[in-house]
């Protein structure tokens, strides 16, 4: 398997990814023929390392569907390579996609149940299609009802279940064949906050007992946050980032990444505040500076000491304590005079701590 630089680089800059699942290698796809066609992936390379959670993110129409349809071989590649567990997807014919078929598991935003069966039978599904006989189905399904804590609703059909419990029902069925991949597609963007943490906390579980690997999809910031260990950053077609959650969401470089963590962060600026905002300073003006705080630093007591060591002048205007992927990271937006001796005073204090800064510009 011939693996193309900038994967090749996500590997060497991620050990945990020494071991893919699945390898888009130069994967471009165009919809539509010659004169009247649409580029819908352009040169996408992405490793999804073997039994971890990989997140897709991006705006309505970036191509992340595209991009997740190829891995089941639901779409063909225009040109490029996309590899699942050491299997070029688009070599493969019918009987070849049906058996990688087996081997994926799917879930979706509208869980796609059929109606007409219980939830049980609704699990039972693919193992009919693939042959087992009543008792070995029984001895299956059983279990994994129990898994997604819905051993008592299994003679319940979709329309008596609420939108969490018709997605277990769909994570059940999707985890029916023992698949080595689970794609999820959207599927919390139609459930409640609440709900969605059931749910990704269900698929967090599944990842750890079962070391199932799993590729979402997603528009939600927060969806990936709490769960993806790895994310790639779509636009129009495009990866524009990827690579550790933790690394990107802290630390993003692409305008579309920060747009979108802007939405989602609790460190936006108040509009009135920005609109008074200005790049250089005047006489009496206060600085705004931006605090990062990563990892341990973010449960020590550093803006009572910062308080204490430029006095007591010291506004803050916004701030979060978050957790992404597991781990610990705050920001803290903070108001001092921008006189000299504050400043070398304040600057002092950071580079004690290390924590880091970003100046976001000057006030009245
Ligand atoms: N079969 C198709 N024929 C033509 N164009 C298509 C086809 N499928 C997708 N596209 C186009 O490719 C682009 C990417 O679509 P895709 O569904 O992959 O995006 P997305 O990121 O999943 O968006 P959404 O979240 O809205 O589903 C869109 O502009 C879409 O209109």
């Amino acid at each position: 398997m011939t693996i193309p630089d900038s994967a090749a680089d996500a590997i060497r800059h991620n050990p945990a990814q020494n071991d893919p699942m699945v390898t888009f290698e130069r994967v471009t796809k165009r919809f539509g023929n010659d004169e009247k066609s649409f580029v819908a992936l352009d040169n996408v390379d992405l490793v999804v390392g073997r039994g971890e959670i990989t997140g897709i993110i991006g705006r309505s129409g970036a191509g992340k569907s595209t991009l997740i349809r190829l891995v089941n071989g639901l779409e063909k590649v225009t040109s490029g390579r996309v590899v699942v567990d050491g299997t070029d997807v688009g070599g493969l014919g019918e009987t070849g996609l049906r058996s990688l078929r087996r081997e994926i598991g799917m879930i979706f935003q509208h869980f796609n149940l059929l109606s007409s069966r219980t939830a049980f039978d609704n699990v039972a599904l693919p193992l009919e299609i693939a042959g087992l006989d009543r008792a070995a189905i029984k001895a299956k399904v059983g279990p994994l009802l129990e898994l997604v804590g819905l051993a008592d609703r299994a003679s319940h059909y979709p329309s008596e279940l609420s939108g969490g419990q018709k997605q277990r029902v769909g994570i059940a069925r999707a985890l029916a064949t023992s698949p080595k991949l689970l794609l999820s597609d959207e599927a919390t963007s139609a459930l409640d906050p609440e709900t969605t943490q059931s749910i990704l906390a269900l698929l967090k579980r599944i990842n750890a007992e079962l070391g199932l690997t799993i590729l979402l999809i997603t528009h939600e910031m927060e969806v990936v946050k709490t769960i993806a260990s790895h994310v790639a950053v779509m636009d129009v077609g495009r990866i524009v980032e990827q690579g550790r959650t933790f690394d990107i969401f802290t630390a993003p470089k692409h305008e579309t990444t920060r747009i979108m963590l802007a939405a989602t962060s609790g460190t936006t600026l108040p509009e009135w505040l920005k609109t008074d905002l200005r790049q250089t300073p005047s006489a009496g003006d206060r600085i705004l500076v931006r605090l990062t705080f990563l990892g341990a630093t973010a449960f020590q007591p550093l803006t009572a000491r910062l308080v204490t060591e430029i006095g007591g002048d010291v506004n803050i205007l916004a701030g979060a304590i978050e957790e992404i992927a597991g781990e610990p990271f705050g920001t803290l937006v903070v108001a001092y005079p921008a006189t000299p001796d504050t400043i070398a005073r304040a600057n002092r204090f950071y580079a004690e701590t290390g924590l880091s800064t970003e100046v976001l510009g000057y006030v009245a």
